[in-house]
């Protein structure tokens, strides 16, 4: 069954050389979802009010609906799967033989006497711990893990494929001052946004999407781009890249003392013109101006693709479109795609397609995924954009923001959730998630509500029940 999904995918060149992407066994199992999601209609796109008669300064000041809170899932876990020293327990032709296969985790000891370890990779658990700043591995045994219950080759193998694709590393490119404040309806004062940009800083983010230079009319809660770039473009050790949608906005930031921008383009004409009022190919036009300039002052351009998925007002967008602009802003010198679900109703089902037809044409190690978390997507398309060979990551702490153009979208995925799974995975961020959770309790703070991410949510409770104690 799984095969024949495999081949028919092959032939009708949806699927390309799986092989040449490095896609896992479990990236397999996604495309078998992706038909599922065909039949099942998960999107709801349809339900997304078109935005057409929507005045769009109108839309930038909406408020954004904040994520659910609920609570704490069991994030972390040490998964032990095959050392592959036997010729072929790492081969990929007996997949189908795994299909029928149920992988009972259960906890236990860890016995390293077993031999049984992750090609000497087991993975670790994160450290966590109760309190802001002060992250230990209080809050779970040493020792504790998730291994299969049965020892046999095939469930080792299972979670060898599960895992191999995953990065050691995922750099992290958090857009909370940025993204994050944008849609804010209240103008935050200067001064937060700066000492929320140092907070962050603080935590071992290395790169910190700062403000847009955009117009103040468009984007009024970022009219003091220039005030905020000027406060922390010296901040020693962080790349501070900001959005520049023309040449107007590149000139001044870099006035300002920028060292990195970004463009942003759409996959959706649709959303193009309501965004930054021009077509595709118009703002293509301007970011070849921009990425001109740049490369001029030696300054690196990132580029960024929107509504990857879905588009509020077009449904569905095909993977080509979005192939199709991420090798354009590619072709002109952006070192790194950010692939936009800007308004978060991908799946792992349509998020797979979605990066095999840009891989075809950008390399995976030039790509980064940028989630929001309307329908709780967010983490899975990590997992399964990571799986692919992704190794950057866009998130907002305390998952603030939220679509200005889709009613009921809402913000990014939170940047303390992805560390937290990363973490749980046994992949490196060099972020403090203590420090990081500090900055998003003093932005939720300061927006006066609870912080949009679960982690934070899970280790404020904890934090409390204990003080009770
Ligand atoms: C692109 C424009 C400027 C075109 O705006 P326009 O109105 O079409 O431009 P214009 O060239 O006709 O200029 C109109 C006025 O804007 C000024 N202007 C022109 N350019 C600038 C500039 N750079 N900075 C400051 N001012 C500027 C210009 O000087 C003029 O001023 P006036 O003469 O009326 O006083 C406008 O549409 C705009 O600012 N749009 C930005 C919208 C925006 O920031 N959207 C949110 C980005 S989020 C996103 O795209 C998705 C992403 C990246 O997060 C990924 C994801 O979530 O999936």
């Amino acid at each position: 069954m799984l095969m024949k999904i495999c081949i028919s995918l092959h032939d009708s060149k949806i699927l390309p050389d799986a092989r040449t992407y490095s896609i896992s066994f479990a990236s397999y199992l996604f495309i078998i979802q992706i038909t599922m999601s065909s039949l099942e209609e998960p999107l709801g796109l349809d339900k997304l009010p078109s935005m057409n008669t929507i005045d769009r300064i109108q839309r930038f000041s909406s408020g954004a609906c904040r994520p659910r809170v609920d609570n704490l899932g069991m994030g972390n876990c040490w998964i032990e799967g095959p050392s592959c020293s036997t010729s072929n327990s790492c081969d990929e032709d007996d997949e189908e033989e795994y299909t029928a296969e149920t992988f009972p985790w259960r906890r236990q000891t860890r016995d390293l006497s077993r031999g049984d370890s992750f090609s000497q990779k087991t993975m670790t658990m994160g450290k966590n711990s109760l309190k802001f700043g002060a992250i230990d591995n209080s809050f779970y045994p040493s020792d504790y893990q998730y291994s299969p219950k049965s020892n046999t080759k095939n469930v080792q193998d299972m979670a060898y494929k599960f895992m191999k694709g995953i990065p050691k590393f995922v750099k992290i490119v958090e857009v909370g001052p940025r993204d994050g404040l944008q849609n804010e309806k209240n103008i935050v004062p200067t001064d937060v946004k700066i000492e929320l940009i140092h907070r962050l800083a603080s935590s071992g983010l290395s790169v910190i999407e700062a403000t847009s230079f955009v117009s103040p009319k468009w984007v009024p809660q970022l009219a003091d781009a220039k005030d905020v770039m000027q406060a922390v473009h010296n901040l020693g050790g962080v790349r501070l890249p900001v959005l520049t949608p023309n040449l107007k906005g590149f000139e001044a930031a870099i006035a300002a003392g920028a060292r990195e921008v970004a463009v942003f383009a759409s996959a959706s004409e649709s959303f193009s013109k309501s965004n930054i009022n021009c077509s595709i190919e118009e703002s293509l036009a301007r970011y070849r101006a921009v990425t001109q300039a740049a490369k001029e002052l030696s300054i690196p351009v990132r580029g960024y693709v929107s509504c990857v998925v879905g588009c509020p007002v077009e449904g569905p967008v095909p993977p080509s479109k979005v192939a199709n602009v991420a090798k354009e802003l590619y072709d002109m010198g952006c070192f790194e795609i950010s692939l936009g679900d800007t308004i978060g109703v991908g799946t792992p089902g349509t998020v797979v397609p979605m990066l095999l037809a840009v891989m075809a044409v950008v390399p995976a190690e030039k790509l980064a995924v940028h989630f929001h978390d309307t329908y709780g997507q967010s983490l899975p398309n990590i997992l399964v954009s990571i799986q692919m060979g992704i190794s950057a990551v866009d998130s907002s702490v305390s998952g603030l923001g939220g679509c200005p153009y889709a009613k009921g979208a809402s913000g990014n995925v939170a940047t303390e959730d992805v560390v937290y799974m990363l973490k749980g995975l046994g992949v490196k961020t060099n972020v403090d998630l203590g420090k990081l959770m500090s900055a998003g309790d003093f932005i939720s703070k300061h927006l006066g509500r609870p912080s949009g991410s679960k982690t934070a949510i899970a280790f404020s409770r904890a934090t409390a029940d204990v003080s009770k104690i």
